[in-house]
């Protein structure tokens, strides 16, 4: 029989391998190992056939079957084949993503229960009474002298040995097994939370009232307003009836609190997924989750892919939130795969957020009836009051206004706490010189230099390159000077003129090891950190409640971008940050410095919320055929030089036209690709990055049917043009960031 075999590789398709008649065949979506090139690699069977186009010769058979059951159960397996169809990835590696590294390696998939130790005869004869020739048997009973007991596979890896050394060892009462007492799954018990507004309850009640069927829900509540508690009820009304739920959220090591309440609440097992977890942790998670021991996973992106056999509703908290699209590699929107994935289990995903995406709102538009909103804060809270500080009109020390400096003065003596967002950080932005106008630039990238170290050293945040500074122009020997601000630098200016008050900035540099994040809002939470000053990562979801003032430092720098998300991306942030303030009983006020008050994004923010802006947001969309009115894909190539990027995508464009696919677009009649649209190639926004030069060609059309279709017929071709060896390419469907 052959078996087609999926293996973590670049190439675009999957490898035949024989399994002769003794052998025994291994399950659909299992896991061999099989020969490839001098190598011997995992791979996964997706395939089983009669005949293969492989040249009797050439044709190797697999070396042996690692599982006796499937890794993936057929509906996941299926949902990830089905992915690697859509973003036009190698099957292998999707394969592959789905996996802890640990199970990628050949790991058994299911935990060696049984554990093996040396009999007292063993301990005391064994090394005596074996042949000194019978080096593996020794290095059986070396390796078990130093400890208890073993599961086998450690055993047989750490003496390069084999079962059967095992079993002749036991057979001469030098070495037993045991079975260690198996943990039951406990079934837990839930702790009641508060009791709900008239809103949560509504929505919990609407969810509950789902389950068992599929729906899109969106639980689209204002900052503040309950959310979690929303998602907390409705879990424990699957877990009742035996369901499990996974939770996806933007980023684990950043809400720490999302996590302990979780914990409060629900006392069961439960698997956290995230990056931070070691291959011995993930994969132990991992085989809970695939068990069915643990009731709930909350996972980041790639937990879209964690394995739940009882699988009764999906959560996405901050559902707009732009990590849940993989950006290099395996381009996956975890949003887009948990709503296919919940359909395929005929069960309701509920995506949440205060901000949604401008998908999410369509379809809420699109189908009233799946849309749940919190429009209050919970627990009584007001909505925090928004005002703008025009910086054209006012005198300004190190970017903070005077008006905001009186703000943040008076909310101090008032017993508040002052949160500052910036979204830069390191201490300025460029390194400038007053004498010349030099500016320091990164010498691989399109980009200044970061000052950081309170002006000592200069990054660059697109390639990581570091370097020491001068003090002195390399031009004309004028003494430098850092220019504009982030984060280090108003934490800096904040230290001299608030003295005395305990201050702490939570940024990227602040923040790096594990716990720190935790130490510092504890700090916060038992209001002693006073002034707060930090990146994006203030904006996550944290619940601080005597926060009274937010002030966002510069809402400028996503006003002009070309990139057709940018204003959607702002006005989430500015929203989110914003909603940090007056979450408790002591009302909230935002201040909001730009130098464009009447810029219409911060206007409509400002007199109708978030709701206004994406409303008016939509209609621009519609207009300009942007998502989610239509869909795009974007070809990206680099290369050492300009010319060789823009060859390539020259290139892929001729072929389009050549191979007839753009002429079927033109033509009405061809519906299958009607309306699609190739754009450019053009060089990215910024075209130099670590060294090489980047263009992307941009394809347009009204809906995905065509973007599929065309890419099935455009990449075989693209894989043989002589100038795709002369870049690195990739293709990002759905794209959600242009560059
Ligand atoms: N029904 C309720 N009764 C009392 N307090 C509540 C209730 N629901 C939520 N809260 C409290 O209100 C605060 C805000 O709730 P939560 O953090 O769930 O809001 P959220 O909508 O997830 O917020 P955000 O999107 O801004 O992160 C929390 O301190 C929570 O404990
Ligand atoms: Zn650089």
């Amino acid at each position: 029989m052959i078996l087609g075999v999926a293996i973590d590789t670049p190439l675009r398709r999957i490898f035949d391998y024989r399994v002769s008649a003794g052998q025994p065949s291994p399950p659909h979506g299992g896991r061999v190992w099989v020969p490839f090139g001098r190598r011997r690699v995992v791979g996964i069977v997706i395939e089983y056939r009669e005949h293969t186009e492989v040249p009797a010769g050439k044709l190797r058979d697999i070396h042996a079957c690692i599982d006796t059951e499937p890794v993936f159960d057929p509906q996941l397996l299926k949902l990830l084949l089905w992915s690697a169809e859509y973003y036009r990835h190698p099957v292998g590696e999707v394969l592959a993503a789905a996996l802890p590294a640990a199970l990628r390696a050949g790991a058994p998939l299911r935990e060696e229960l049984r554990v093996w130790r040396l009999t007292e005869a063993g301990r005391r004869q064994a090394m005596t009474q074996l042949s000194a020739r019978a080096t593996r048997l020794r290095s059986i009973v070396e390796y078990l002298a130093h400890r208890d007991a073993a599961p086998a596979s450690d055993i047989l890896q750490a003496a390069g040995a084999s079962m059967e050394a095992l079993h002749r060892l036991a057979a001469r009462g030098f070495v037993e097994w045991q079975q260690p007492v198996a943990e039951t799954a406990s079934s837990g018990t839930v702790h009641p939370g508060p009791s709900l507004n008239d809103a949560q309850q509504a929505a919990v009640e609407h969810i509950a009232a789902c389950l068992g069927g599929f729906s899109a829900l969106l639980l689209q509540g204002v900052t503040g307003s309950g959310k979690t508690e929303v998602y907390m009820q409705a879990i424990a009304a699957v877990l009742a009836r035996t369901g499990q739920a996974l939770v996806l959220v933007p980023e684990i090591a950043l809400t720490p609190q999302l996590v302990s309440r979780f914990r409060e609440r629900f006392d069961l097992p439960m698997a956290v997924l995230h990056s931070g977890l070691s291959d011995g942790e993930r994969l132990a998670a991992w085989r809970q989750a695939q068990l069915g021991q643990v009731h709930i996973v909350i996972g980041t992106r790639s937990a879209v892919f964690a394995p739940l056999p009882r699988l009764g509703l999906i959560v996405m908290d901050e559902e707009h939130d732009p990590s849940f699209k993989q950006q290099d590699g395996f381009r996956y929107s975890a949003r887009d795969l948990a709503i296919l994935r919940a359909q395929r289990l005929d069960i309701p995903i509920v995506l949440g957020s205060a901000t949604p995406s401008l998908e999410s709102l369509l379809h809420a538009r699109r189908q009233p009836e799946t849309l749940l909103r919190l429009p209050r804060r919970a627990a009584g809270a007001k909505p925090p009051r928004l005002s703008l500080v025009d910086l054209r009109n006012q005198p300004q020390t190190q970017g903070l206004a005077t008006a905001t400096v009186q703000a943040i003065d008076r909310h101090l003596r008032d017993g508040g706490q002052v949160m500052l967002f910036l979204n830069r950080r390191g201490y300025a932005p460029v390194m400038f010189c007053p004498g010349c106008g030099w500016t320091a630039q990164c010498r691989r990238c399109d980009a200044h230099l970061t000052v950081h170290g309170r002006g000592t050293q200069l990054a660059c945040h697109h390639c990581g390159n570091r370097q020491v500074v001068a003090e002195l122009c390399p031009l004309c020997s004028t003494m430098l000077k850092p220019v504009g601000q982030g984060t280090e630098r108003i934490e800096e200016t904040l230290g001299l003129m608030f003295p005395g008050v305990a201050l702490a900035r939570i940024d990227r540099d602040s923040i790096r090891r594990k716990g720190e994040l935790e130490a510092v809002l504890t700090r916060i939470n038992d209001n002693e950190v006073r002034l707060l000053v930090g990146t994006q990562m203030l904006t996550k979801g944290h619940d601080f409640p005597n926060v009274t003032l937010v002030v966002v430092l510069n809402a400028d720098q996503g006003l002009f971008s070309t990139d057709y998300r940018a204003s959607e991306r702002l006005a989430q942030t500015i929203v989110q940050v914003a909603g940090r303030a007056g979450r408790a009983q002591r009302p909230g006020e935002v201040l909001i410095q730009t130098e464009y008050p009447d810029h219409p994004l911060l206007t409509k923010l400002l007199t109708g919320g978030y709701e206004a802006f994406a409303e008016g947001a939509l209609q621009e969309r519609e207009r300009s055929g942007w998502p989610p009115f239509a869909r795009i894909a974007l070809l990206r190539a680099e290369a050492p030089t300009p010319a060789a990027a823009m060859q390539f995508l020259h290139a892929a464009r001729d072929a389009a036209q050549a191979g007839g696919l753009l002429a079927c677009a033109q033509d009405t009649n061809q519906s299958a690709l009607r309306g699609l649209r190739l754009l450019g190639p053009a060089p990215a926004p910024m075209e130099r990055r670590a060294g090489r030069f980047r263009a992307q060609l941009l394809l347009q059309a009204p809906s995905h049917g065509p973007v599929q279709k065309f890419l099935a017929g455009w990449l075989p071709i693209l894989e043989t043009l002589p100038a795709s060896r002369q870049v690195r390419w990739s293709i990002d469907v759905d794209a959600q960031e242009l560059f």
